[in-house]
């Protein structure tokens, strides 16, 4: 793969999360834009390792406004920089020719478990580069995960549960009278409901809330000057509730969909250049 040059060269960063995969185009240090595209079917086996130049990369994975920003399909191929946290995804890039993948040794924090999640990792990290340490890091995805560091960037740790989505889905799925909803709410509903959907949507809203909440006064327990960002897919519903169930500790809460491109910024920037 041929040195970036970090002011001007073009690069697209690549997280592959849980429920689908997670696009920016960088030129140098700067976000140009970012998208998002689905996992690859388990049946196909797209022909990465074939992909010489833009062209082999599928319209569906590189829209062809971002070939045009690259300056054409017979433009060279930029290098990707991978973190992902499904291996039956990565494997699909591991052998394409301009993918480099991010391992969790390359992070800089300290105190690491070797099974921390990279997505956790880069969050956190970029989200401390960006703003400081201590650090606190919810992400709102698949998952709901907390993610902590303290001032000298050692992790102190965090929590794992389902995320919204799952909550919903599983609830629909391992009950036979309960019906599959969307995490859609558009109000909160009444805390004691008198309806099915009512009920399932305030049994998982006011705890998921109150949840958030806990998790965040007993952070601040430990670090009481600790910034809070909050990522992922589900960041704006769980922080328009937050607003109207808890708004001293929503004006609080710092917003930031690109967290894991940051924090890949940080690591290609450390990179070496020749
Ligand atoms: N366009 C969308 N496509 C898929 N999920 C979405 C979308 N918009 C909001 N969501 C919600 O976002 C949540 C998933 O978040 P996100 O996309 O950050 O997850 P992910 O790709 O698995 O990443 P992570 O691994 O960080 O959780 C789901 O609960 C889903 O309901
Ligand atoms: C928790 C998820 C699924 C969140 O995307 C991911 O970070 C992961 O698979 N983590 C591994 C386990 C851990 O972080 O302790
Ligand atoms: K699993």
């Amino acid at each position: 793969m041929t040195p970036l040059k970090p002011t001007e060269d073009p690069w697209l960063a690549l997280e592959i999360g849980n429920s689908r995969l997670h696009w920016a185009l960088f030129i140098g240090n700067t976000l140009n834009c970012t998208w998002d595209t689905d996992h690859f079917p388990e049946s196909s086996t797209p022909q990465l390792p074939e992909c010489k130049s833009l062209a082999d990369l599928p319209p569906e994975i590189l829209p062809s406004f971002i070939t045009g920003k690259l300056g054409g399909k017979n433009s060279t191929h930029p290098p990707i920089f991978l973190a992902s946290v499904v291996p039956q995804q990565t494997a699909l890039w591991q052998t394409h020719p301009h993918v480099r993948i991010i391992t969790l040794p390359e992070i800089p924090l300290l105190n690491m478990y070797p099974t921390l999640g990279i997505d956790r990792a880069l969050a956190l990290w970029g989200a401390g580069k960006n703003w400081s340490f201590p650090m606190l890091v919810i992400d709102a995805g698949t998952a709901l995960t907390f993610t902590g560091a303290a001032a000298n960037k050692s992790l102190v740790g965090g929590a794992i549960l389902p995320g919204l989505g799952l909550q919903f889905n599983n609830l629909g799925e391992k009950t036979a009278q309960l019906p599959q909803l969307k995490q859609e709410i558009i109000s909160l509903p009444p805390r004691f409901a008198l309806n099915t959907p009512a009920a399932i949507q305030s049994g998982i809203i006011y705890t998921m809330l109150a949840g958030i909440k806990d998790f965040i006064m007993a952070w601040w327990e430990l670090f009481p000057e600790s910034k809070i960002v909050i990522k992922g897919g589900d960041r704006i519903l769980l922080c328009n509730y937050l607003q109207i169930q808890f708004p001293e500790i929503a004006a609080h809460l710092i917003v930031e969909p690109n967290l894991i491109f940051w924090g890949i910024r940080e690591i290609v920037a450390a990179f070496p250049v020749n």
